[in-house]
C-alpha cells in the first residue's frame, strides 16, 4: 500500500516531506527516538489529519490516490478504535453517558488521532541494533497493522519479551497510557518494542487514537470508590504528551497520585516527543 511506495521513494524525495523540527506530520526518525543516544534502525512518516501537502511532494502526479488511501484508512480504524474502546469499557460497566467528551452515539467529540508509518529495512547484524525501542503509546488505544515479518514484541510478566507474530489480515491492538488512566489501571497499557530482521524489510502501520487533546482524562468515577482510590491525579492529553517527552517511560508513574518524591525521575536525556 501507500506506506511500501513511500518508504521505497529515493532519499532526497522523502526529504521533501521531512518533519520540520518544530512539527508533527512527515517523513524522519521514529518519534521516540529524541529519547535514545543510539539511532534506531527505522524510518517513520507520521500523519495528522490531511497529508495532502506531503503527498503532493513526494508524487506530483499520483497524490490524490494515495490521500484517498490513507484517509479512508483513517476513518475505518477511527470507527473500529471507538467500537473497540466502547467494548472494553463496558466489559467494566461503563456505559457512554458515564464519560462527558463522548456524545450519546458514543463518538468522541473532536478526539485526536494520528498514523504512523513505519519501515524497518533488513539489517546486516540485527542483534546489534533496534528497529523502535521500548515504550508504551501514549494514546487510549493504537490499532496496528505489521506486515508479513515478524520484529513487534511485548513484554509479558514472568515470560519477558514475547513475540506478536504477524496474522494476515489480522489487527493488533495495544492499550496505550490514556485508557490505563481512564481504567484505574484495569487495562493497563503495554511495554512494546520492534526488533529488526536480518532478511527482511518490514513494515507497520499505527493508527493512535486519543481523546479530544484539552479534555481532563482521570480514573472514571464509576471505578473508584474507597476500597479503590483513584491511582492517577487527572491530566489532558496534550500535558500528557509534554510528561512523556520529559519523563518518556516513567510518564505513567510521574502522574500517579502518591508517586515517590525522590529518585523516580531521570530527566537527564530527554526532549520531546509528539504523538504516540
Ligand atoms: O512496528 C511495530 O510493530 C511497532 C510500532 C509501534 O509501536 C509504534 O509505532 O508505536
Ligand atoms: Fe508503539
Amino acid at each position: 500500500m501507500a506506506s511500501k511506495s513511500l518508504f521505497s521513494l529515493p532519499h532526497e524525495t522523502k526529504l521533501k516531506a521531512a518533519r520540520s523540527p518544530d512539527g508533527i506530520s512527515g517523513y524522519g526518525l521514529a518519534r521516540i527516538s529524541s529519547f535514545f543516544s543510539k539511532l534506531m534502525w527505522s524510518e517513520g512518516f507520521t500523519i495528522v489529519g490531511s497529508p495532502l501537502e506531503h503527498f503532493q511532494q513526494l508524487w506530483p502526479q499520483d497524490y490524490i490516490k494515495l490521500c484517498d488511501i490513507i484517509e479512508e484508512y483513517q476513518k475505518e480504524m477511527k470507527k473500529l478504535a471507538g467500537r473497540l474502546m466502547w467494548l472494553m469499557l463496558a466489559s467494566l460497566g461503563i456505559t457512554k453517558e458515564d464519560i462527558k467528551w463522548a456524545n450519546p452515539k458514543g463518538d468522541l467529540k473532536d478526539n485526536c488521532d494520528a498514523l504512523q508509518l513505519n519501515y524497518y529495512p533488513a539489517c546486516p547484524d540485527p542483534d546489534r541494533a533496534m528497529g523502535l525501542a521500548a515504550h508504551t503509546d501514549s494514546t487510549l488505544l493504537t490499532i496496528l497493522h505489521q506486515n508479513n515479518t515478524n520484529g513487534l514484541q511485548m513484554m509479558k510478566d514472568g515470560s519477558g519479551w514475547v513475540t506478536v507474530p504477524p496474522v494476515s489480515g489480522g489487527l493488533v491492538i495495544n492499550v496505550g497510557d490514556l485508557l490505563h488512566i481512564l481504567s484505574n489501571g484495569l487495562y493497563p497499557s503495554v511495554l512494546h518494542r520492534a526488533v529488526v530482521n536480518r532478511n527482511q524489510d518490514r513494515l507497520s502501520v499505527a493508527y493512535l487514537y486519543g481523546p479530544p487533546s484539552s479534555v481532563q482524562i482521570s480514573p472514571l468515577s464509576k471505578l473508584v470508590g474507597p476500597s479503590q482510590p483513584p491511582l492517577y491525579r487527572s491530566i489532558t492529553w496534550t500535558e500528557y504528551l509534554r510528561t512523556k517527552a520529559k519523563y518518556f517511560n516513567k510518564a505513567l508513574l510521574s502522574v500517579k497520585v502518591c508517586a515517590p518524591f525522590n529518585g523516580f525521575l531521570d530527566v537527564s536525556d530527554h526532549n520531546s516527543v509528539t504523538v504516540g
